[in-house]
This record gives structure tokens, C-alpha cells and sequence, in this order.
């Protein structure tokens, strides 16, 4: 089951990632992507380790950026993976089928490719700008996803696909209505004063809106 809400770990002044990811945890999120940049590897694994020991305790589910090597080294519950790394189909030989493999997407045809590939959801974005990604794509904005959301369901396409970049709460009630299944988030979780009401507030808003019978 792909969550709605995709923790994706910031280190900050104050915090390592694997900090972050527990703080993210205690608050309440049940899905942390492990986003590490510009690490030697020894440092990537030993981070990789503690969040996934952290995502056992609190029963969230760990997903490793970029790296389906270490993903499967160190046992991540799966990868996620850009249009710069391992192609999904190689990742899958790698892991097997029982481990979680995701996508970025930034047009329909990246959805189409992906889904070819076998990912388990797609990352759709950039929603809006944001510091947290260098080489950002182009900005979809709403209409990006409603037209691109659009372009699956007349196409029978149904894999979860999560909006990212830039996401807060109050774009939640604005995004869920383009077909969207969830959201990824990081600054809007990491740098809340207080997390456990950010998620409590995102996990709010993506509340399927009640069904009128008129
Ligand atoms: C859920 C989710 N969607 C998209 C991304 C971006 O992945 P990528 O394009 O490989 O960029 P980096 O995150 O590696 O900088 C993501 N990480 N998660
Ligand atoms: C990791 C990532 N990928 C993006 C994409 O568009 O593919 S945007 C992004 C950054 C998400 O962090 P924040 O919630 O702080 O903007
Ligand atoms: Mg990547």
C-alpha cells in the first residue's frame, strides 16, 4: 500500500537526516524517502541504517533515494529513482518483486515510460518552485496536474502518482481534486515549528472529501 503522505528527509543545521526522519516518525509520518546528497558512501549507509532501524520501530515504511544497490544492501523497504539513475526495470531484476520501486515524473510520457518500467507510484513534479531540489523541471503547477492527471484517466492509467515540490497543507484541498493519490513533502514537515501539527494538518486535508447524494 503506497501512503498518501511521503515524508522526504532535510538535513538541517540542527539535525542529520536520520534525525529528521524520527522526528518526522514521531509525528506521525508512516513512509520516509531517505534523501541524502553529496555523502561519501560510508556516510550514506550508516544513515541508511539508522533510518531504517528508526522506520521498523515506528512501523513506517523506508524507501532509499537513488541508490537500488544499497537499497537492497541494506534491506529499504524500496528505491526511489530519477531519469538519472538506474532504470526502474534494472532496479526491479536487482530487488525482486516485493520491494517498493518509484519514479519522477515531470510530463505524461514520463508516467507512460514509468509505468512500462513496472514502478510501484510516480512521483509527479515540481508543483511549485523550491530550494530543497537543484535542477528543478519545469513547474506544473495545477493545471500541469489536472492536465496530466487528465491524460491518465482517458488513458486507463490508475498507479498512484504523488505531487511534489514546494507542497504544503493548504495546497492539498486544491491538488486531491486533479486525480492524485498523495503528496511527497519535505521542507513543509521539517521546518514546521511543530511537525506533529503539519502532518496532522496534511493528513487532514487528504481526507477524501465526502460523497453528496443529491
Ligand atoms: C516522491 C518523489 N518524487 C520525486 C523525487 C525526485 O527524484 P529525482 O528526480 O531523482 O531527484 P532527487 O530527489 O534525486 O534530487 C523524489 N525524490 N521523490
Ligand atoms: C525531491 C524533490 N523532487 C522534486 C521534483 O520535482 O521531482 S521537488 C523535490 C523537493 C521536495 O521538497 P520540498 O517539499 O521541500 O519542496
Ligand atoms: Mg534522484
Amino acid at each position: 500500500m503506497i501512503s498518501t503522505l511521503h515524508y522526504i528527509t532535510q538535513e538541517t543545521d540542527k539535525q542529520t537526516h536520520a534525525q529528521a526522519a524520527e522526528a518526522a516518525c514521531r509525528a506521525g509520518a508512516d513512509w520516509v524517502q531517505l534523501r541524502v546528497k553529496n555523502k561519501p558512501y560510508e556516510v550514506w549507509k550508516a544513515l541508511a541504517l539508522q533510518t531504517k532501524s528508526i522506520c521498523r520501530h515506528y512501523g513506517s515504511t523506508f524507501i532509499l533515494n537513488d541508490n537500488p544497490a544499497l537499497a537492497a544492501e541494506v534491506g529499504a523497504d524500496g528505491v526511489h529513482l530519477g531519469k538519472l539513475e538506474m532504470a526502474p526495470a534494472e532496479a526491479r531484476k536487482l530487488l525482486g518483486p516485493t520491494k517498493i520501486i518509484g519514479g519522477t515524473a515531470n510530463t505524461f510520457e514520463d508516467v507512460k515510460r514509468l509505468l512500462e518500467q513496472g514502478v510501484d507510484y510516480v512521483g509527479l513534479g515540481p508543483y511549485r518552485f523550491t530550494t530543497t531540489k537543484d535542477n528543478l523541471s519545469p513547474i506544473l503547477g495545477l493545471q500541469g496536474y489536472t492536465a496530466i492527471l487528465e491524460q491518465c484517466s482517458a488513458a486507463g492509467i490508475t498507479i498512484p502518482i504523488v505531487a511534489i515540490g514546494g507542497i504544503t497543507a493548504a495546497d492539498v484541498p486544491l491538488l486531491l481534486p486533479t486525480g492524485i493519490h498523495g503528496i511527497a513533502v519535505s521542507s513543509a514537515i521539517t521546518l514546521a515549528a511543530n511537525r506533529a501539527a503539519a502532518i496532522s494538518e496534511i493528513k487532514q486535508n487528504l481526507q477524501p472529501l465526502p460523497q453528496h447524494n443529491l
